[in-house]
């Protein structure tokens, strides 16, 4: 079996949602597919009005193959603090035409304000390992851990792109989705991470490769670029207008400067992935601005590397479980 479905950016490509249907008859919802968690949790008919702002709600009641796990819960808090919590149901579950018949399906009962806010959002599709997902009295299985032995292959891959729809293609490798060789790199899951070690960075076409091991995790969850201080210096410090600004929390530079190199990070055997210098300026620090909140800002308040959005959409992954490893190609 097989499955492929179009992510869509919002805006800044601060996150990328795709259709979900859930229950009988299907309801459709628009959710995050998120590498950095293992919970699937959607916004109910469980919620308080005032958590809700827009957002489109499952309903369990209105689905007849929905079944409630009387006595289990969850409850997450997510590294941005944002957290969600409620009950929990089995039902099946669709994403671009791959169906799981028992999926657990968590229902919110509480959002924080972050997700209140957030109106196209319906929540989240959690694809790291299901060591970490939250259902308590037993942790309950991602909906790839799910899917996964009906699979022609144990894979599933993410194709974001800057400002444009993009794929999530689950089962198989779609040869005409990238360029050159895909390089695979060991994973350690046992953080319940997408987790690897890079060899190393380079600012600009002419700068030298710097082999320092960067250990990460590949999060679709993530807006941001989130890299070690060093490694950020080294970066801004070849812009002429950055600078680090502790009212706007990070670096900031100017959104048009030229002397913006490209960044490339090592993903094994030689192979590098070319993140554009036009990725890094991620937003305008306010609308009459001329500076830009950098895309690449430090890892430090983290204690890991996290390869988000910035990075994932500068090439084509492969998250493969059935041998722990993730394939990294340019596209
Ligand atoms: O929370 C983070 C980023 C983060 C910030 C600070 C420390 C560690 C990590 N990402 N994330 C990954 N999945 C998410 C889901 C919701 C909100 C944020 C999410």
């Amino acid at each position: 079996d097989r499955g492929s479905v179009q992510n869509s950016p919002k805006s800044y490509d601060v996150e990328y949602l795709m259709p979900v249907s859930l229950g009988t008859p299907a309801q459709q919802l628009n959710l995050d597919l998120d590498t950095g968690s293992s919970d699937f949790w959607v916004f109910s008919t469980l919620l308080k009005e005032s958590m809700i702002n827009g957002q489109t709600l499952y309903d369990p009641n209105a689905s007849t193959t929905a079944d409630k796990m009387e006595g289990y819960s969850w409850k997450i808090t997510y590294g941005d603090q944002s957290y969600s919590s409620g009950d929990v149901y089995v039902d099946t579950v669709t994403i671009g035409d791959l169906t799981v018949s028992t999926q657990a399906v968590e229902a919110a009962r509480e959002v924080s304000e972050e997700f209140t806010a957030d109106s196209d959002n319906d929540g989240l599709v959690g694809l790291g390992f299901g060591i970490i997902n939250t259902v308590m009295p037993y942790k309950q299985k991602t909906f790839f851990e799910k899917a996964m032995p009906g699979l022609d292959s144990p894979v599933f891959t993410a194709d974001l792109k800057s400002g444009a729809p993009g794929r999530y293609n689950f089962g198989y490798i779609d040869d005409g989705a990238y360029t050159g060789n895909i390089t695979y790199v060991p994973v350690n899951s046992s953080d319940g991470f997408w987790s690897w070690v890079s060899p190393g960075f380079q600012v600009g076409t002419t700068g030298s490769f710097n082999s320092t091991r960067i250990h990460g995790i590949a999060d679709t969850g993530t807006t941001l670029l989130l890299l070690p201080e060093g490694v950020c210096e080294a970066f801004y410090g070849r812009i002429a207008s950055a600078k680090y600004d502790a009212s706007q929390g990070g670096y900031t530079f100017e959104c048009n400067d030229s002397t913006t190199p490209d960044f490339y990070f090592g993903t094994g055997n030689g192979q590098m992935i070319r993140i554009p210098g036009s990725y890094l300026a991620y937003s305008k620090t306010d609308t009459s601005s001329l500076r830009c909140f950098g895309g690449m800002q430090s890892d430090s308040g983290v204690g890991f590397t996290i390869w988000g959005d910035i990075a994932l959409k500068a090439a084509f992954i492969v998250f493969d479980q059935g041998s722990e490893r993730l394939g990294w190609a340019e596209k």
